[in-house]
């Protein structure tokens, strides 16, 4: 490709950084790779595979998208709390399903100090096996009920899938997981339904759409009933799963003896469910609004919104810094996330700091700006350029804001439409499995799903929780059906 002058300049400005170069997002791959690192999100050196450090800046992101998380859930019933990492393995070995679900993904701590233990603990890789036991003492009659808790925990899984960070960790940093009880399977339904909606609002806030599908029964979580699962389209058409909600039944009551006493003196075994959100929330939010230029983030997850630039020449410089630190000061004032910079840095090298870090709104003031007693605002999604009065700044940084946060919530959503295929045959799956989500006809017996995988290689998302109802015929046993399902490559 022509080495024209910006390029030069950026990857002389990357040699100088000794930074890489970040890719076209079109490798998205190495794109996502390259702005883990130079987009200062998290730090992959660390000398334990599948764990990673979180750089302060990556750290902020984190930060805000999940107080929006504990928001919405503090907000609809639940408390937070904190159980133990370490759980007894008499305690972890008790469900059966659930054993074998997660035996090969346990870690486990055999010695305290040179002493051998006398009984192993595992490292937590979800808490049921923590929490349920003392969910059996604390619940006692229907009064105790619901119980609606979650916490936001390190949990540890031996993946032995190709780790990657914010994707696939051996240590999920960020794993928040509610634990709910009820006294009837409705109850716990009706749960499961809150939680769905509850995500959907989370990743509305930051801007992502989502795919609501009901997991095969040979993919739900190990010693649930059924998962409903939230999946959002990746940039090269792969799915990656960002949140799951699991109807529990009894089956865990049954095991740790989670009994309330109803209205007539009996005991009757709980129902339940869990579900859970982790960093790939970010890995999404990085995936699906980040450009050539790097990261694009919206505003509520921005750790710095707006950066102001003064366009210093001798003449008239001091004017010009005097209007940035007023702009600056209001801007704080309103309670926007706003840095200078003021750095001998060119302009073009500036813009391209600030671009790969995601700063929504560039404001520039000049000389002959002051004289207009205006600035100029670039947004970091759209590029576009526009003045705006300086008396009323905070007015007008205020709505660009808040109209990117929607606009980027649109674009991505447009984005994932034409990610989705409709098939009609096998043949036409394999193909639109190259590059997005098909949907094809299903009668949801598991002998035809299982036959469907088989046949395209790939694995069976799930059966979308809104459905037209409109009748297909099932490629495989050819019975008339009104279900569709979703097939992708997944992450
Ligand atoms: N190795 C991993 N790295 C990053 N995120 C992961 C990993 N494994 C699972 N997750 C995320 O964690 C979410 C919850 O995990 S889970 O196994 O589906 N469900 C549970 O563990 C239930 N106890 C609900 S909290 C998943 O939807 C997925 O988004
Ligand atoms: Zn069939």
């Amino acid at each position: 490709m022509a080495n024209t002058g910006n390029e030069k300049g950026n990857a002389k400005q990357a040699e100088t950084e000794k930074e890489a170069v970040l890719p076209p997002k079109s490798n998205f791959s190495e794109w996502f790779n390259t702005i883990i690192d130079i987009g200062k999100i998290m730090d992959v050196r660390y000398p334990v595979k599948g764990l990673y450090v979180w750089y302060p800046f990556g750290f902020g992101i984190r930060k805000r998208v999940y107080s929006i998380i504990r928001d919405v859930l503090d907000n609809s019933g639940h408390e937070e709390t904190l159980f133990p990492l370490l759980i007894p393995e008499n305690e972890f070995m008790k469900e059966a399903e659930h054993i074998k679900g997660f035996e090969n993904e346990v870690y486990w701590v055999t010695r305290g100090g040179m002493s051998p233990l006398d009984v192993n603990l595992a490292l937590r890789p979800t808490s049921e096996t923590a929490i349920y036991p003392m969910y059996k003492l604390w619940v006692r009659s229907h009064a105790d009920l619901p119980i609606k808790l979650y916490q936001v925990v390190n949990t540890f899984r031996y993946e032995t899938k190709h780790t990657r960070p914010l994707i696939r960790l051996r240590e999920i940093t960020s794993f928040k997981e509610a634990h709910t009880v009820h006294a009837t399977w409705d109850e716990a339904k009706a749960q499961v339904d809150e939680a769905v909606m509850l995500y959907t609002d989370i990743y509305r806030q930051i801007s992502i759409p989502v795919l609501i599908s009901q997991r095969p029964d040979w993919d739900k979580f190990p010693g649930g009933d059924y998962t409903i699962a939230l999946d959002a389209v990746m940039p090269d058409g792969k799915t990656l799963q960002i949140g799951t909600a699991h109807h529990l039944g009894t089956n865990f009551a049954k095991t740790y003896d989670i009994t309330y006493e109803n209205e007539n003196g009996e005991q009757v075994l709980a129902n339940q469910t869990c579900y859970g959100i982790s960093e790939r929330s970010i890995a999404a939010l990085i995936s699906l609004h980040g450009d050539d230029k790097g990261l694009v983030l919206p505003p509520v997850a921005a750790p710095i919104q707006v950066v102001v630039i003064p366009v210093l020449f001798k003449q008239g410089a001091e004017e010009v810094m005097a209007a940035c630190n007023t702009v600056v000061d209001s801007l704080k004032k309103a309670g926007i996330r706003v840095e200078t910079d003021a750095s001998d840095l060119r302009p073009g090298a500036k813009y391209y700091k600030w671009e790969l870090k995601g700063v929504c709104l560039r404001i520039e003031i000049g000389p002959k700006d002051i004289e207009k007693k205006q600035a100029v605002l670039v947004r970091r999604d759209t590029g576009q350029k526009e003045f705006a009065p300086l008396d009323n700044i905070v007015g007008e940084v205020t709505a660009r804001l808040s109209a990117m946060g929607n606009d980027l919530y649109t674009a991505a959503e447009k984005r994932q439409n034409d990610f989705i295929l409709p098939c009609q045959t096998l043949e036409e799956v394999k193909e639109a499995i190259q590059t997005g989500v098909a949907t094809i006809p299903w009668c949801a017996e598991e002998v035809c799903g299982k036959k469907m995988e088989e046949e395209i290689g790939a694995k069976i998302l799930g059966i979308p929780t809104k459905q037209d109802g409109v009748a297909g015929i099932c490629p495989v046993c050819q019975n008339k059906t009104s279900k569709i399902v979703y097939v992708a490559r997944t992450y």
